[in-house]
């Protein structure tokens, strides 16, 4: 690989040709077409305030019964949904957006006191380079452990907006209570106990928190704001930014739009739901491409198990017709990070 002498964001304002490293090759998992289809969009909106117990007098059982059911089709096809109802004010929303755009803004000088350091997953920086052949993705991003709280590197958290901690601990509780409130409409949706999912992330569960931004791209026809991945998260709750598309997820083999709706929140299943389900919910396949108009940002919050502890296929999820599907795993997010440099699908390893 060539020595990188320019960051994605100083390519971008000079307006220069992606470099090699940059141009995407293909992949082993995904189709590698770069335009994508205009089929009508198939993630639902979810009004999740129906699942909140209590808003349960208050809601009709076949109200709560519907979205349910449209919870368990969104998850068990394309994995993904916009979420309604979460309780969180527009002007929150932008509050967090605002803080992301504030930081990538700064001088790079700045930027740099909270630099990833190599081999290391938090902070800020650009594509983690793990080999010559790698495709890099047109992004910076600033990486940060919220929860547990002890786990904090509190060296990286931006002191600049001044406001970015108190901001970024707000939002991550009310999105854990978004969560938490998830797992358990998940449960009741196939008819499981309702800790079956939550039961098993146990007190110390992770959330990381990850700015992301993709500057403008003179050939967003040859790269890509991040190349096709699963999360190995639980759940990923995605706050799109608010005008400009880049989301898109792997459906029928076609990569299909996210659309903006700017005060939902987008709801990816992660690898570890899959898991946890039998392969009733689907993990999918996403990337984020690039615009000539427009730069973007977006925030998302991955929640995960306490790696030590094991997780597996909910036990009332597997009879004689539906086999168990997968293995119990601990620290699923290792075996997640190492497949995904190596371009193998995680989830395959861990099949039974
Ligand atoms: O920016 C986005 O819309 C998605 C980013 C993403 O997939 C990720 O950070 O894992
Ligand atoms: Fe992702």
């Amino acid at each position: 690989m060539s020595f990188l002498s320019k960051s994605v964001q100083e390519m971008s304002i000079t307006g220069d040709e992606p470099p090699p490293e940059y141009i995407v090759k293909g992949c082993t998992f995904a189709p590698s077409d770069l335009s994508s289809s205009l089929s009508s969009s198939p993630f639902p909106v979810i009004d999740i305030s129906l699942f909140s117990s209590s808003s349960a007098h208050s809601n009709s059982k076949e109200e709560v019964d519907s979205a349910l059911e449209t919870l368990r089709s969104a998850l068990g096809s394309n994995g993904c949904f916009q979420a309604v109802g979460h309780g969180m004010s527009s002007s929150f929303l932008d509050k967090v957006r605002a803080m992301a755009i504030q930081f990538f803004e700064l001088p790079v000088e700045e930027k740099q006191k909270y630099a990833r350091a190599v081999n290391e997953s938090e902070g800020y920086g650009s594509d983690v380079v793990v080999s010559a052949n790698q495709v890099l993705d047109w992004s910076h991003r600033l990486s940060l452990r919220v929860f547990p709280e002890d786990r904090r590197r509190n060296n990286l958290w931006p002191e600049n907006p001044n406001d970015f901690r108190e901001t970024l601990i707000e939002y991550s509780l009310k999105i854990k209570s978004v969560m938490d409130l998830l797992y358990k409409a998940m449960a009741r949706s196939l008819n499981v106990e309702e800790n079956s999912f939550s039961g098993q992330f146990g007190d110390r569960s992770l959330m990381q928190a990850r700015f992301n931004f993709y500057p403008k791209c003179s050939r967003p026809d040859l790269v890509l704001g991040v190349k096709p991945h699963t999360d190995r998260s639980g759940i990923t709750v995605l706050l799109q930014d608010r005008q400009v598309e880049g989301l898109e997820i792997l459906a029928d083999n076609k990569w299909i739009r996210v659309p903006v709706i700017p005060d939902a929140l987008v709801v990816n299943l992660g690898d570890q739901m899959q898991i946890m389900s039998n392969g009733i919910f689907r993990s999918p396949m996403h990337r984020v491409v690039t615009s000539t108009e427009r730069l973007r940002i977006s925030v998302a919050l991955f929640h995960e198990p306490e790696p030590e502890r094991e997780i597996g296929p909910v036990d009332s999820l597997v009879d004689e017709q539906t086999p168990r599907l997968y293995r119990n795993v601990k620290n699923y997010g290792f075996i997640n990070y190492e497949c995904y440099q190596k371009g193998i699908v995680a989830l395959e390893t861990v099949k039974i």
